[in-house]
């Protein structure tokens, strides 16, 4: 159940108009703030959004005896694991169901303490999400697991050795797994098909950092080499790829725009392709990138998500909402998860009309095809949106529920609104500094 608090109301049909700045990834500074478990000594993390994903891994590592303080600058934590093998984590059952992360804490607990407990993991919502990859990489290292009723328990009997490994699919998780057990593994580990995500690359520079050997072919090979020790890192997080997309898509629906100071279009430009197809205009300076509607009709395109250098999957629900205003006929494909449209019927109930479908639609079969999952759908626009009630599915259904409240004639009341704090730090506070007119539901 989700309080009044929870809800906000969206008077729409107020073009976005303005200047927010994002801050670093929520797909990179967890991760980053596990890897310091894996040093002897204290690490600095720079551009931490304050995002709940963020709230949820301190929590953990202070549990496990990592003190985390804020550093001299804003956005700034240090993380000192001196203290790793005397902590108590009897509390651990508390962070149930928070986030996917604590999944990652499993080679650095094996390597600090020689076992590690792992509580049921959280995320959104959006397929079945398995674990599978994580607990085969894991085994190849020499981890034996036992499942328990509240948890999975993980212990290496004989320690940690390097060994090659080639992933079912270019899992993002998974690949960070490997990373952050094969770096004080004995020996070497090859991992093939391994996600190559900026995220994943910038978490390779901070472990390099840390004293880590990990090469990279151009074929989604990663090589590490372990290593005895590793220090600590002074490291400022890439920016958030994800959340800038977001906002540019809320600029284009909202018929308005949007300056995203921090964004950077290095990782982006798969997103900026996309976009400039379906008649955005951007601009990139060195600070960030403004995203606006240039006015005039939008174009409808075929759209399939991937995975890097493809379409990142978490840009899809902001566009197609974007998408619901282009003239014609829009196809999405979903190729990385198997269950992200259910958003959608949110959006026609306010007036978009979408149909989604079991095939393939796009250009290439992907792994649902025949597998009754409604994993493609074809959006006909453009249509008018009209305020309704909403309740949030998920982080990226529920900003693309923002995003069409913001666009549609009307009022929407917007429920269960606090699972945006996730991954859009003080979104708050940013949609009224974009004109937008939202008030908290009282
Ligand atoms: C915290 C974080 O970084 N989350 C991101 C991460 O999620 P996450 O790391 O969970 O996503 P993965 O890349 O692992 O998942 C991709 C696909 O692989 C499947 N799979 C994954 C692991 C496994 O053990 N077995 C399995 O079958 C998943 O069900 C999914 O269909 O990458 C996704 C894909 O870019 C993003 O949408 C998420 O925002
Ligand atoms: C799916 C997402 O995140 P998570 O993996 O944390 O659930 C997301 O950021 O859209």
């Amino acid at each position: 159940m989700t309080g009044t608090d929870d809800v906000l109301l969206v008077h729409g049909g107020t073009p976005l108009e303005g200047e927010i700045r994002v801050r670093g990834a929520k797909n990179l500074v967890p991760k980053a703030m596990v890897a310091a478990l894996l040093g002897s000594e204290p690490s600095r993390l720079r551009n931490v959004p304050d995002i709940r994903d963020v709230r949820v891994v301190r929590g953990l590592l202070e549990l496990h005896g990592v003190t985390v303080r804020s550093g001299e600058e804003p956005g700034e934590l240090v993380l000192d694991p001196s203290h790793v093998e005397s902590a108590n984590v009897a509390d651990i059952d508390a962070h149930a169901g928070s986030s996917r992360i604590p999944i990652l804490f499993c080679g650095p607990l094996l390597h600090r303490l020689g076992h590690a407990f792992i509580p049921g993991l959280g995320g959104c919502d959006i397929g079945g999400r398995p674990v599978n990859f994580h607990f085969d990489v894991l085994r190849e290292f020499g981890a034996v697991i036992e499942k328990r009723e509240d948890g999975q328990y993980l212990e290496a009997p004989r320690g940690l050795r390097g060994c090659k490994i080639r992933l079912p699919y270019p899992s993002v998780g998974s690949t960070e797994q490997v990373l952050l057990t094969a770096v004080l593994a004995e020996g070497v580990t090859e991992l093939s098909n391994a996600a190559v995500e900026p995220e994943i690359e910038d978490l390779i520079c901070v472990l390099q950092k840390m004293g880590a050997i990990i090469s990279m072919d151009t074929d989604r090979t990663i090589r590490i080499t372990g290593v005895e020790k590793l220090g600590g890192y002074n490291h400022r997080a890439l920016p958030d790829r994800l959340e800038a997309a977001s906002w540019a898509s809320a600029a284009l629906a909202t018929e308005g725009s949007v300056y995203v100071r921090g964004a950077s279009q290095r990782e982006m430009m798969t997103f900026l392709n996309t976009y400039r197809k379906v008649g955005g205009a951007f601009e990139v300076d060195d600070e960030g990138i403004r995203f606006w509607h240039p006015g005039g009709a939008l174009n409808a395109i075929a759209l399939e998500t991937d995975v890097h250098p493809g379409f990142q999957t978490d840009w899809q629900q902001p566009l197609v909402v974007a998408l619901t205003q282009a003239s014609g006929l829009s196809i999405v494909h979903e190729t990385v998860y198997e269950s992200r449209l259910g958003f959608t019927s949110a959006l026609n109930q306010m007036g978009a009309h979408i149909q989604l479908y079991r095939e393939c639609l796009g250009g290439t079969p992907c792994r649902f095809g025949q597998r009754n999952f409604l994993h493609s759908a074809v959006v006909s626009g453009p249509t008018k949106l009209q305020g309704a009630d909403l309740v949030i599915p998920d982080l990226r259904g529920g900003f693309s529920y923002l995003i069409a409240a913001l666009a549609a004639q009307g009022t929407s009341r917007v429920h269960g609104i606090s699972l945006i704090n996730r991954g859009y730090e003080n979104f708050m506070e940013k949609l009224p500094a974009l004109g937008a007119r939202v008030d908290v539901s009282s």
